[in-house]
């Protein structure tokens, strides 16, 4: 058996050299010449799957060791009769522990009292989720905005989205989707921005064009105070570099990396494999993640703004990720040679090592 994998899958020789023949190849460099001969083809978040890809090929499984599933054409693959394998929530805590390290940063910059803030959470699925049980340990307010889960009946309260640009916080936590009832392609547009709270801050960690970049830049350009943490971008790796430059903090789209993030994704994707196969996985996932230090939270919200991000700056600090980019990015707007798409998967592909910090159920 032949499989193909994105060279950024941790493990991926160890759990399946055993019983596969494994090539790693640059996720964005996969194409069809690799997978003439393969069975399984496992990627990340930047080969795009579709029939321009797999056809032709032996291709008869896929998988993709992330939460999001916008690269990959499910219809085609359903279609075809190739099965498709993916990893819920595998890097789902480390996403909301890059939210709380944002908020926390904020907080020390902008001297805001967090005990007077309101978080809005648009998407309340597995990273929705997890970053109110935080929320929620730290005493923060929060509302949840989720119609698709509302519809189907979840017990929790859920507010209208105008409630949610009224929040000091609004964090967006929804897959990328361009058609349907609930499109979240710009779902933070022009309109939302307009109306949201001076003074206020928007977090994007799900998929870049769940905001508008353009409408984004258009009102820090006409001076709207809102602060902007944006670790995912329109076009990436091409992202909009004046955007990036107006942003409290910009990240490479690394919100979900910690180790034991990554790891969970290509350990969902061995189980998947080896149920298809109707094998009995060889290893446990429990031996393969790193011990970590914990971070204990805070029982009650101190009045000092920066309490918080003094706290959580040990286990990990945003502000370190931002300056590393601004740096990188920076060298390469002053000088020629590597343009700033490489960089920024240079960046994601050297991205230290990251562990998580809290014990959640
Ligand atoms: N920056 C990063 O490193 C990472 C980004 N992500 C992104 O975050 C997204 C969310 O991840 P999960 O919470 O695990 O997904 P999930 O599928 O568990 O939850 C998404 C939730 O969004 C809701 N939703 C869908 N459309 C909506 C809309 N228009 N308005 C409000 N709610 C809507 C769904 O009902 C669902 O409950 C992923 O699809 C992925 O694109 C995920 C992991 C890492
Ligand atoms: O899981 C997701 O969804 C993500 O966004 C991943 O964390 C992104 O990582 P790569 O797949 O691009 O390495």
């Amino acid at each position: 058996m032949k499989i193909v994998a994105d060279e950024n899958m941790p493990l991926v020789q160890e759990l399946f050299g055993s019983f596969a023949t494994v090539v790693t190849v640059a996720g964005r460099k996969i194409n069809k010449e690799h997978l003439l001969d393969a069975d399984v083809l496992l990627v990340r978040s930047v080969t795009q799957v579709n029939q321009d890809l797999l056809q032709g090929t032996k291709v008869r499984f896929v998988g993709s060791a992330t939460i999001g599933t916008d690269h990959i054409d499910q219809g085609y693959l359903l279609e075809q009769g190739i099965e498709f394998a993916y990893a819920p929530g595998c890097n789902a805590q480390a996403v909301a522990e890059y939210v709380l390290a944002a908020i926390a940063f904020w907080a020390d910059h902008k001297q805001k009292d967090l005990r007077q803030c309101t978080v809005g959470i648009i998407g309340a699925g597995n990273v929705g989720s997890k970053v109110a049980q935080i929320l929620e340990l730290l005493g923060i307010e929060y509302l949840l905005n989720d119609p698709p889960l509302e519809e189907q009946g979840d017990s929790r309260q859920f507010v209208p989205i105008q409630a949610i640009q009224q929040c000091d916080i609004v964090t967006c936590h929804v897959p990328l989707t361009n058609r349907g009832l609930h499109a979240s392609h710009h779902l933070i547009d022009e309109k939302f921005l307009s109306v949201m709270q001076p003074g206020g801050l928007l977090i994007n960690s799900s998929r870049g064009a769940v905001v508008d970049n353009t409408a984004a830049l258009h009102c820090k350009q006409a001076g709207k105070d809102i602060d902007f943490v944006l670790d995912v971008w329109e076009n990436e790796p091409d992202l909009n570099v004046e955007l990036f430059k107006q942003s409290l903090i910009s990240t490479p789209h690394i919100a979900g990396y910690s180790q034991e993030g990554k790891i969970r994704g290509t350990y969902q994707l061995y189980q998947s494999v080896c149920q298809w196969l109707g094998m009995v996985p060889k290893f446990a996932l429990r031996d393969l993640l790193p011990e970590a230090p914990k971070w204990n939270p805070p029982v009650k919200l101190s009045s000092d703004t920066g309490f918080l991000y003094q706290s959580l700056r040990s286990f990990y600090d945003i502000k370190s990720d931002d300056q590393q980019m601004r740096q990188k990015l920076e060298e390469v707007l002053r000088r020629s040679g590597a343009t700033i798409a490489e960089e920024f998967d240079n960046l994601r592909k050297n991205y230290p090592q990251r562990l998580e910090f809290l014990e959640l159920s």
